[in-house]
């Protein structure tokens, strides 16, 4: 029947027209598309596998090494000697093949993407990292694979899908004073819950709110209810306004078919905060304030951005971080560094008692740079609080907004920015 469907040619979702667009037929949701890659991203800790995949397996090039980017970002610098070993072999396979190669200190694989314009509106972009779905903030189709599809992607350009169903997530009101994007999505991930949009295009309607780099936090905790793709509908001029040029058919259209509707109140959300171990266990930061914390931690591809990095140092700005607590800011590209060395937000957060490191993954999947002990326990910016995620499987980590955690940092507790006492220059 596949066929019929060309032919009557019905609304289509995001997802849905982006695969058409990108592949050599129409296609709707549950139809089996072939599509051009527009870029391929290989990650280090999977790069060994990328590499033996290539040249073992398929005895194969990349097709389009100008559409192949490697990022050294996930244990960098290296730990271990393996690692270095791994790192080594990867720098030798960018050099010989002629794919691009982000090394140690660039950043964090899908801000260094975005940043360096190689996911664009319509685009198709798979990475061999599950966060690979951020790509959708920028109106692309992004998407995670393991090292033999992403190998197929670089050898032939192509890659084939099912084509998913769409999960239609609509925003009404404002977001109030010290809510942010990372609420949003939290609460989004509690509302569809761990697993509730398996294998499924998460269509984010934005209108014109959001920047582009919130945009990015929505669209990565996308994964996160275990989505395919997360993409934000490119609503008003907020794209254009960053330069991309947004092609008319990378619309959802009027009508289209979703499995699923629902719709955030931003006027509602209050700064929200995800327990252990599960990432929808979400609840209000004001009921879980109090408890003590070990190590606080901002960065990653959620919340590593510039603007991240303001927001905690509005808050540590004048303040101490607390003297039971341990703060490590890790800027997620060397753009936002640089950008927050010129600025005086890294001299700040410093002077604050932060401990900052290199741009890079950090603690975040704790293979190094910030591990947790037994028993203790850690907030962090990042996307993930299962089990053993940071470090050892009885420590205990809290998933927040960058000024959440800032708070939290000069407390030594959980906290609001509001329930810090007044900053003393
Ligand atoms: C190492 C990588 C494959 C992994 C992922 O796929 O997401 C990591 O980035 C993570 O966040 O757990
Ligand atoms: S920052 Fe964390 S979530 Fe993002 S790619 Fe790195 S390890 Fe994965």
């Amino acid at each position: 029947m596949r066929g019929m469907t060309v032919l009557t040619s019905r609304p289509q979702t995001m997802a849905e027209k982006i695969l058409s667009r990108r592949g050599d037929q129409t296609v709707y949701a549950g139809d089996l598309a072939v599509v051009d890659v527009d870029q391929v991203m290989v990650v280090d800790s999977i790069a060994q596998s990328f590499i033996e995949r290539m040249q073992r397996d398929l005895n194969a090039v990349p097709k389009y090494p100008e559409r192949v980017s490697i990022v050294i970002d996930h244990v960098a610098p290296a730990s271990t000697v393996s690692v270095a070993q791994a790192q080594k072999e990867a720098r030798e396979y960018a050099a010989q093949t002629g794919v691009r190669l982000f090394d140690v200190g660039r950043g964090i694989c899908h801000q260094v993407l975005v940043e360096e314009n190689l996911a664009r509106p319509g685009w198709i972009v798979l990475g061999s990292d599950s966060h690979s779905t951020t790509y959708g903030a920028v109106a692309a189709f992004g998407s995670g694979m393991g090292a033999t599809d992403i190998a197929l992607a670089a050898a032939s350009g192509k890659t084939w899908l099912k084509v998913p169903e769409s999960v239609k997530v609509s925003f009404t009101g404002e977001l109030r004073p010290g809510v942010t994007a990372k609420d949003v999505a939290l609460e989004m991930i509690r509302v569809l819950g761990a697993d509730g949009a398996t294998y499924q295009s998460i269509e984010m309607h934005a209108g014109d709110r959001f920047t582009r780099g919130e945009r990015m936090t929505l669209a990565n905790l996308c994964v996160e209810a275990g989505a395919k793709a997360g993409l934000v509908v490119p609503g008003g001029e907020i794209l254009t306004s960053y330069g991309y040029d947004v092609p008319e058919w990378v619309y959802p259209d009027e009508g289209a078919t979703y499995v699923r509707e629902i719709t955030v109140d931003l006027t509602a959300l209050n700064p929200r905060m995800s327990a252990p171990s599960e990432v929808d266990n979400v609840h209000d930061v004001a009921e879980l304030r109090g408890l003590k914390v070990d190590q606080v931690f901002i960065g990653t591809c959620t919340n590593g951005r510039i603007e991240d990095l303001h927001a905690a140092a509005d808050v540590l700005r004048d303040r101490r971080v607390n003297p039971q607590t341990r703060l490590l800011v890790i800027p997620a590209s060397s753009q936002v560094m640089e950008e927050a060395m010129v600025d005086g937000t890294l001299l700040t957060l410093q002077r604050a008692g932060a401990v900052l490191g290199t741009p890079g993954c950090g603690p975040c999947m704790g293979r190094h740079q910030g591990v947790l002990a037994p028993g203790e326990v850690c907030v962090s910016t990042s996307n993930r609080n299962f089990i053993g995620r940071m470090g050892d499987k009885d420590a205990k980590i809290y998933l927040a907004s960058p000024a959440v955690a800032a708070a939290t940092a000069v407390m030594g507790q959980i906290a609001l920015p509001a329930d810090l006492p007044e900053a003393v220059a």
